[in-house]
Parts: structure tokens; sequence; C-alpha cells
């Protein structure tokens, strides 16, 4: 491990230097020399001590500099996945958790953000099928994320709004609100009705798919992490005017360990391309085709039909969802959900998230 001289007197856990009651550092980074260089540096068992030229000492548990260092993050995941097709995800048998329990236990909540966290869905079984249990159940683990589309939302095909959402139409997998400078985290549907025909749940591990691509064709997937692409929402119909612009490559990576945190894929909603130079464009066809033929394999798709009672949580940053088309009277409610305070739900039980 190779540690910064401004670094080490920057992270300093001393009473002056840090506010262990707020977890907020006290020190004023910019008063720090920027060729500050230790008096002495002392090493015991456990510890090591500096002292810097003014005599303030900082000491640092090992222990701490491990878990802290830039090669320590390297090699940790920041979030545990298991990576599915559709029958990884049929073998793997994971329950659903009951209304009851999700509301009135900490187990129950547990479970499920356990298994959301690791397969990027999860169900809740016997819910009143109602727009205001299921709202009750969004609260449950985080802040419902109000947009264009209202807090809650509650639609059938009558193009209400001017989406293809709003039809009977087949919609292919794609992930929503792709044009929002951060796609909504997670989305919620629970279909109160449907008499009629079709209208079964596409879903599909993006990750997965991402990952054969990176596998398969590694420059590829650089590729579609590197271009930033625009997807758009342009709406008028009725007293609806919307325009929404979002700017964002199709595979999202956190640059020092290259973990895939998002993936942006919605070929309806994507915008003209005109920022990409033109010895770019052609290889971005190449690589985006490559991921779409991933995404598209029959052994990635998992079909569920959703009937009322059965609350689906779906992680949009990695979960692709789609739909059959229908035929009938099909009423869908939901909501999209606020990522930051689903993550901060599950880490206070105690998850890794
Ligand atoms: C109906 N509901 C509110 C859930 C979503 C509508 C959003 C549809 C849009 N094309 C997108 O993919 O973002
Ligand atoms: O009707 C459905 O099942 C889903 C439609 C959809 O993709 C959406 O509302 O985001
Ligand atoms: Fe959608």
């Amino acid at each position: 491990m190779r540690f910064d001289y401004v670094w080490l007197r920057d992270h300093c856990l001393s009473a002056s230097c840090y506010n262990s009651k707020t977890h907020q550092r006290s020190l004023d980074t910019a008063s720090v020399d920027l060729c500050i260089q230790p008096k002495t540096i002392r090493l015991d068992e456990t510890t090591l001590f500096f002292t810097w030229p003014d005599g303030h000492v900082t000491r640092y548990d090992l222990d701490w500099l491990v878990k802290n260092s830039y090669e320590g993050q390297k090699q940790k995941v920041i979030q545990p996945r298991i990576l599915w097709n559709a029958e990884i995800y049929q073998q793997a048998q994971v329950p659903s958790v009951d209304f009851q329990s999700f509301l009135e236990t900490k187990e129950g909540l547990k479970n499920f953000l356990q298994n959301f966290l690791l397969y990027g869905i999860a169900f809740v079984e016997n819910v009143p099928p109602t727009q205001e249990h299921t709202e009750k159940l969004a609260e449950r683990i985080s802040l419902i994320r109000e947009t264009i589309y209202g807090r809650m939302w509650y639609f059938t095909s009558d193009f209400s709004r001017g989406d293809t959402a709003y039809t009977k139409l087949a919609l292919d997998r794609h992930t929503d609100t792709t044009y929002f400078q951060e796609p909504c985290g997670i989305q919620v549907f629970h279909c109160l009705k449907h008499e009629g025909t079709g209208g079964r749940t596409l879903l599909v591990d993006g990750f997965y798919a991402a990952e054969q691509v990176l596998q398969k064709a590694p420059e590829e997937f650089e590729l579609l992490s590197k271009v930033p692409l625009k997807h758009e929402y342009i709406e008028n119909v009725g007293e609806c005017h919307n325009h929404m612009i979002g700017v964002g490559p199709v595979l999202n990576i956190y640059p020092w360990n290259k973990e895939l945190y998002m993936i942006r894929y919605n070929n309806y909603d994507r915008a003209v391309i005109n920022t990409v130079p033109y010895d770019v464009v052609h290889r971005w066809y190449t690589a985006h085709r490559t991921l779409t033929i991933e995404l598209r394999k029959p052994e990635n798709e998992f079909w569920v039909k959703l009937k009322p009672g059965r609350v689906l949580f779906i992680d949009n940053w990695r979960v692709l969802h789609g739909r059959e088309s229908f035929t009938g009277y099909r009423q869908l409610c939901g909501c999209y959900l606020t990522r930051d305070d689903v993550l901060n739900t599950a880490r206070l039980l105690g998850l890794q998230a």
C-alpha cells in the first residue's frame, strides 16, 4: 500500500481533526501544506504514529489503513450480486416475502432486501390489491420518488400519457427514465386487474448480459461504458407537456474497480446520436448489437404474469423489464423509489449495500 502524506494528514482521526459524534471532518484540508512530511514515524504491533512538523500526532490502526487504501478498494466490490439467466434464477428458488412479515418484522424486511440486492428483483405476496397497500409497501423500504408520472401511478391502456406504456402494445426489454440525469433507482409494479389475455412481464438481468459482453468482447464493453448517449422524453398529449433529457453511457462503471453499477438501455427513448465522432459511431453500433444479442437470448428471459396480490420490485439500474401485448382491461399501479433510501434501509439492517 502506498499513502500520500497529505492524505495521511487529511484523514487524521484525532479529536481536533475529526468529530466522532457527527462523523464529520473538522480539519480544514486547505490549511494542510501540500508539501507536508512527518517529523517522525513510529510503528508498533497495531498502530502507525505520525508526528507532524507542528507537533500534532496522528495515529492509524493498521487494519483501518488496509480497509481504506486505494489498493484495498480495488479488490472490494461495492455490491455483491448473483448474476442470473432464467435457469439460474429459477433454480435459486428465491423465496417471496409475505406482506405481513414484510411490514411487521425486521426479518421479513431484511430477507426481502437481501434478495433484492443479490438478484435485482424481489416479490412480496398476499398484498391487498389496492394502491394504498402498494404505497404502504413502498414506504416501508424507501421514499417514493415523485416524477412527471406522479407519486403513485395508476395506469391502463388509455393513452392518457404520450408513451407506449399507456397502450396494449408489447414493450421490448428496457430500463425506465433513461432520460433523467439520474434514472429512477427502483420500480414497483402491482397489477390490480387484468381481464384478458397476454400481458406477461419480461425480466432480464442486464448485468448478466453485460458480463457476457465483457468476457467475449472487452473492447466493446469498454466502448459502451465510455460513449455518452442522450435519451429523451418529449410529450405533448392533453395537458401533459414535458421535455426531459438525460445523458450518460449505456454501461456505467466505477472508475477505481471497474464494477458495473448502472445500465441505461431503452431503444425507444434513445435520442439522436450527435455527440459521437464519425469514426466511433459504427463501432458503438457494433457494441450495442453485441449487448442486444445477449439481452435477447431466450435463455436470459424470465417471464412472469403479474397478478393482484403479488408486488414486484425491480432494480431499474440493473434489471430490464418489458411486457407482452395484451387484450382486455389491465390496471397497473406502482411507483419509483429513491435508490439512496433503499440502500439506507438495507445498511441499517446490517446488509452490504
Ligand atoms: C407508466 N410508468 C409511469 C411506469 C412509466 C412510463 C415511462 C415510460 C418511458 N418510456 C420509460 O421507459 O421511461
Ligand atoms: O405494462 C407493463 O407491464 C409495463 C410497462 C412499462 O414498461 C412501464 O410502465 O414502465
Ligand atoms: Fe418501462
